[in-house]
């Protein structure tokens, strides 16, 4: 192995001007434009296709949906009839608004701090790099783990997953990969230490229907869709008659709020949030619309009653007005969470692993959605974790960055997780 210059210690070779091979390779993926929405993805499997013959590992091909393909590189572990460890990470990246970047989104420009931007940096190429060079570096010293190491590469996670993980769980190729543990993405922490994810908010998408009476824009009509949208309602008549929805949900989030800022214990995985985010209705300036639509990005904690809280929001659409109804753009109720007890083996192993590497793990609910509640559903263990300290959190901003060496640092880290996760030894339940 080439020495390496920037004392990062078992690094890969050295790439293009100087660069560790492991960054240029980081580099070259981020200039593949699998960005919504028409990700390229065929570049990507031509890319992961390279890598499994560089490796000499075998790659499955699933294609989930028309268009949509899982693609599985194998590491076959020494004990194939174990449990095996999943290395899970999506190709696909969020859109971006060129005008407010300092370079291409998908130049993956190297800055002189050896910073480099592209779209994806964070979330979540790096990772996907990052299990491959490890992977490269384990085989390349000679190493045999115990469990077969599977890296699985899915499509759509940022449109939902629907046409990704969501399907792919449910298929017979999902269970033959006989998954015991999985890692997945993810966030940036700014600090020194680096978070752990062991369960994810529910994504609620909800649109709320409002009817009304239509008529001429110039009159005063009664009960309009709009006005069950609005507090200050334009009809003095019924002004102040009953709560629209709206302020239901203000001043839920108010005190969801206070509470947020008075207690120390609370991240923002640990509390329900909700934003209204669209408004739709309406077909000219002077016809008052016979209904009005208004959308809702609803994150609920695990530990949250899930009926409870729809039988809140049934309450607070009836208490509205008439004939308001609801439906769900996406309403995931899988509350599985991951355990981060030190008597569990995955979670031991993960931990201890990383405590040896002298790294401070900060355990926390995902605010956001990832592949891993679909993992979680089907009953299987699943941390996510990306291994960025130091960083700020950037997935979907703008100058989404990563530096180098945090990059290479990573690479480190899933060297040691990776044996340490193979090498548990098998289970008394399930396994022997
Ligand atoms: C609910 S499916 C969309 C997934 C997306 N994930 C992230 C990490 O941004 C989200 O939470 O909105
Ligand atoms: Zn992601
Ligand atoms: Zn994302």
């Amino acid at each position: 192995m080439l020495p390496d210059k920037d004392g990062v210690g078992g690094g890969g070779g050295q790439g293009t001007m100087g660069e560790d091979s492991s960054v240029t390779l980081f580099r070259e993926y981020l200039r593949l434009r699998t960005v919504h929405p028409e990700p390229d993805y065929d570049a990507a499997l031509r890319f992961l296709d390279g890598i499994a013959e560089e490796l000499g590992l075998p790659i499955k091909k699933i294609e989930v949906c028309p268009g949509r393909v899982v693609s599985v590189m194998t590491w076959e572990g020494t004990n194939p009839s174990l449990k095996t460890i999943l290395l899970n990470s999506h190709t696909d990246v969020v859109p971006v608004y060129q005008e407010h970047w300092k370079y291409d989104a998908f130049a993956a420009v190297k800055d002189s701090e050896g910073n480099i931007f592209a779209r994806g940096t964070q979330d979540m190429k790096s990772v996907t790099i990052q299990y491959i060079e490890a992977v490269r570096r384990l085989k390349a010293e000679g190493k045999k783990l115990m469990r077969t190491i599977h890296l699985m590469f899915v499509p759509d996670e940022e449109v939902g997953g629907h046409k990704g993980m969501e399907t792919f769980v449910k298929l017979p190729e999902f269970q033959e990969l006989n998954i015991g543990f999985a890692l997945d993405e993810g966030l940036a922490n700014p600090g020194e230490a680096f978070t752990v994810f062991y369960g994810e908010r529910n994504p609620w998408w909800i649109t709320v229907r409002c009817p009304g009476n239509p008529g001429h824009g110039s009159r005063f009509v009664e009960n309009t869709a709009a006005e069950k949208l609005r507090d200050d309602r334009v009809n003095p008549a019924t002004r102040g008659s009953h709560d629209d929805f709206k302020v239901h949900v203000c001043d839920f989030c108010s005190r969801v709020c206070h509470r947020l800022n008075t207690s120390e214990c609370f991240t923002l995985g640990d509390v329900t949030t909700v934003n209204m985010t669209m408004v739709k209705g309406g077909v000219a300036y002077n016809v008052i619309p016979a209904e009005m639509d208004v959308s809702f990005d609803l994150r609920i904690p695990p530990t949250v009653n899930l009926q409870e809280f729809e039988e809140q929001i049934k309450q607070w659409c009836k208490e509205a007005g008439e004939g308001i109804t609801y439906d769900f753009a996406q309403k995931h109720m899988n509350q599985n969470m991951t355990s981060t007890d030190e008597s569990d083996p995955w979670w031991n192993a993960f931990s201890t692993t990383c405590k040896a590497m002298n790294m401070t793990l900060e355990k926390e609910i995902f605010p956001a959605a990832t592949d891993s509640r679909f993992i979680r559903a089907v009953g299987l263990p699943a941390i996510g974790f990306s291994p960025m300290n130091r960083t700020p959190i950037l997935l979907h901003d703008h100058n989404e960055f990563l530096n180098e060496q945090v990059f290479l640092k990573g690479i480190q880290v899933y060297e040691r997780l990776v044996v340490a996760l193979a090498n548990v030894p098998a289970m008394t339940f399930g396994e022997i």
